[in-house]
């Protein structure tokens, strides 16, 4: 059978340093003004007084949104967002074209290790680069959908289950379980430099939470790698009686025997989970290794869908939940298909938490969100990820 070929790669930025106002879309750091998503947020930065009320004060917008955009030479397009801005932009146009244009649009496997190996010299194993190569695999995945006329999910063998049920992360717990999530995972707002009364404040959150949206909603809370593993163990056991489901990436990424020792640390039934900030699969194998109960990559970071789909059954082989750092479509798609990922995330990106704004707003057009907490399974039917471009304010930095 005979496909098209990709004729062309491009890559466009929004927001970030060199723009000049917030872009939000793949970047949904790259907020307003009074978002909670800033708001004094707990993160490795915050020991430094200047930089603890505002994660933007530190540059956690600067780099922006990267868009992907690759083209058959049958004119079908395929796109994809992540953060990664201009940077993004360089690292698709002078290094990764070579590996893309004039191959076959099934061609995403070749592509990928091709991709990951010519940059492993300077790519790491999370950040930027892995962010750049997420972002052409999944445009690939579109452009197949696309060519083929069927969904991402039903390329990689089909839906496992008919709806996706999410938690929500944000701020309001409260206004969360309204809405019909199964949960409410809340950023931590202190650290360790905050001693025992930020544990303190805390753990008056989590209560005030637990009494307002009754014994079993699920309460998750998110440290942003701000913690030590001395900290993050005392947190875990002061919130226990308030039936937190799980503490999340309280280390920073590579801290892999920390991770380790949290675990057997944890109070018994408390989940310990991580990733989002991780790449490769190898580094996944590592974390996975610490024994720590859930997965969390991003799929617009971690080295993309192909990657994804390998750290899955690798998570599937030892036990291990592997439940995606929220990417909207991008891992809808994916974890409908995965036996291990019994619930999903939805990232609150309306600055009050107060309504239900899509995560990668207003980037893409008919993004789905959730209706009750659900996304059913034949809101994904249509070709590729099945949303589309929003092209205002793009800008192109790099040709080749
Ligand atoms: C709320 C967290 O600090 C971060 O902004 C998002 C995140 O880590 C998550 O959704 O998970
Ligand atoms: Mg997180």
């Amino acid at each position: 059978m005979s496909l098209p070929k990709i004729k062309t790669v491009r890559a466009y930025f929004a927001g970030g340093a060199t723009a000049d106002k917030a872009a939000a879309g793949g970047d949904y750091h790259d907020q307003g003004a009074n978002h909670w998503i800033d708001d004094h947020v707990a993160t490795p930065m915050s020991k430094y007084k200047q930089y603890e009320q505002s994660r933007q004060s530190f540059g956690i917008n600067v780099l922006g949104t990267l868009i992907v955009e690759v083209e058959a030479d049958n004119g079908q397009i395929g796109f994809a967002i992540t953060t990664g801005g201009e940077m993004g932009c360089f690292i698709v146009e002078k290094h990764l074209n070579r590996f893309i244009e004039g191959r076959c649009v099934s061609d995403i496997k070749l592509i990928h290790d091709q991709m990951m190996n010519a940059t492993m010299y300077y790519a790491g194993s999370g950040g930027v680069v892995m962010n750049t190569i997420s972002c052409v695999d999944l445009a690939l995945w579109d452009l197949f959908g696309k060519v083929t006329d069927l969904p991402v999910y039903k390329l990689l063998g089909g839906a496992v289950r008919d709806e996706l049920q999410f938690y929500a992360t944000g701020a309001r717990p409260d206004l969360a379980q309204k809405m019909g999530f199964i949960g409410g995972k809340m950023a931590v707002q202190w650290g360790p430099h905050d001693g025992d009364e930020g544990i303190r404040k805390e753990v008056a959150r989590i209560a005030h939470y637990r009494e307002t949206c009754g014994a079993d909603f699920w309460l998750m809370l998110d440290c942003w790698m701000s913690q030590d593993v001395n900290f993050a163990t005392k947190l875990a056991h002061a919130c226990a009686p308030y039936n937190v489901k799980w503490l999340e990436e309280c280390l920073p990424p590579q801290q892999f025997e920390g991770y380790a020792q949290l675990k057997k640390q944890a109070p018994q039934g408390m989940l310990i989970t991580s990733g989002e900030h991780h790449g490769t699969l190898q580094s996944f194998r590592t974390l996975a290794e610490t024994g720590i109960d859930i997965l969390q990559p991003d799929v617009g970071w971690c080295g993309g869908l192909t990657t994804l789909v390998e750290v899955a059954a690798l998570a599937k082989s030892r036990g291990q939940l592997v439940v995606p750092h929220g990417s909207s479509v991008y891992s809808h798609h994916a974890v409908i298909t995965f036996t291990n990922t019994p619930f999903s995330e939805f990232l609150m990106t309306s600055p009050d938490c107060s309504t239900l704004r899509p995560q990668f707003d207003p980037l893409l057009i008919n993004e789905p969100v959730p209706v009750n907490g659900r996304i059913h399974k034949s809101v994904l039917d249509k070709p590729g990820f099945g949303v589309e471009l929003n092209r205002e304010g793009l800008k192109r930095p790099y040709h080749h």
